[in-house]
């Protein structure tokens, strides 16, 4: 299949998933491929991406806070990496790759803390409203991923956040945020075997770029 190129808006593209299920090691092989291609890749994270999100990760992943106060800074650090990072590389026609986006807050701080879907839904309308319309991922790869394989693979890598530092049934309650997440966007969520092993979870990445057109 040929290659076309991004829209001239851009390309936004989002990886989501519980922490462990793989996301970044594909990040940096789908930023490769598409940089092969000729694209203009920006690769980011969230929370972070800026100066200020990435201050506001470091209280996020590292302070005990109410639900609320977790859930408005989350949306204060999306906000500042909206309109700083992400709307300019996609207004100059770039691919954005971003390690999780709103469907994280659903999933972590709705479903896994069990805070107001209806807030979280009036707050994502507001932050994701920009000057150029209303931002959301062209796709996002979801790596659902059983909770306890996700847990064995993190196991002894690096000393646990906050949010790694939760129990297995926290993470149980995560994945059914993403599969609701799934169910209500079937055509922007793509569905990623993430317990396969590397090469196969790849080879699915790469699949769904190619029915949309944007690698070969
Ligand atoms: N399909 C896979 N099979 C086995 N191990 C994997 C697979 N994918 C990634 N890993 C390994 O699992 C660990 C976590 O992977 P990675 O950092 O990509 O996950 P992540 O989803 O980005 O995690 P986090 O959200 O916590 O940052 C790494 O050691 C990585 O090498
Ligand atoms: C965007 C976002 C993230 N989180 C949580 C999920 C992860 O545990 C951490 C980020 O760490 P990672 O190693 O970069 O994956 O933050 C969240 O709870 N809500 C969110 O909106």
């Amino acid at each position: 299949m040929s290659v076309v190129a991004p829209p001239a808006t851009g390309l936004f593209i989002t990886f989501e998933g519980i922490d462990g299920a793989g996301k970044s090691t594909h990040i940096t092989a789908l930023a490769d491929a598409l940089r092969h291609q000729g694209y203009a890749v920006t690769v980011t994270r969230e929370p972070g991406g800026t100066p200020l999100a990435e201050e506001l990760r470091a209280c996020l992943l590292h302070t005990g806070m109410d639900a609320l106060t977790e859930a408005l800074l989350m949306f204060a650090a999306r906000r500042d990496h909206l309109v700083r990072v992400i709307e300019p590389a996609l207004l100059a026609g770039g691919v954005v790759l971003c390690d999780r986006f709103t469907d994280a807050t659903f999933a972590y701080q709705g479903h896994g803390r069990g805070f107001d879907l209806g807030i979280l839904r009036t707050l994502e309308g507001w932050v994701q409203t920009t000057p150029s319309g209303w931002r959301q991922p062209d796709m996002t790869l979801w790596f659902d991923v059983p909770p306890a394989v996700a847990a064995a693979r993190l196991a002894g890598a690096r000393a646990p956040d906050k949010f790694e530092s939760e129990p297995q049934a926290f993470f149980e309650r995560v994945a059914a945020g993403y599969a609701q997440r799934a169910q209500e966007a079937p055509q922007r969520i793509v569905r990623i075997d993430a317990a396969l092993d590397v090469p196969a979870v790849w080879q699915q990445v790469q699949d769904a770029c190619r029915q949309r057109g944007w690698l070969p």
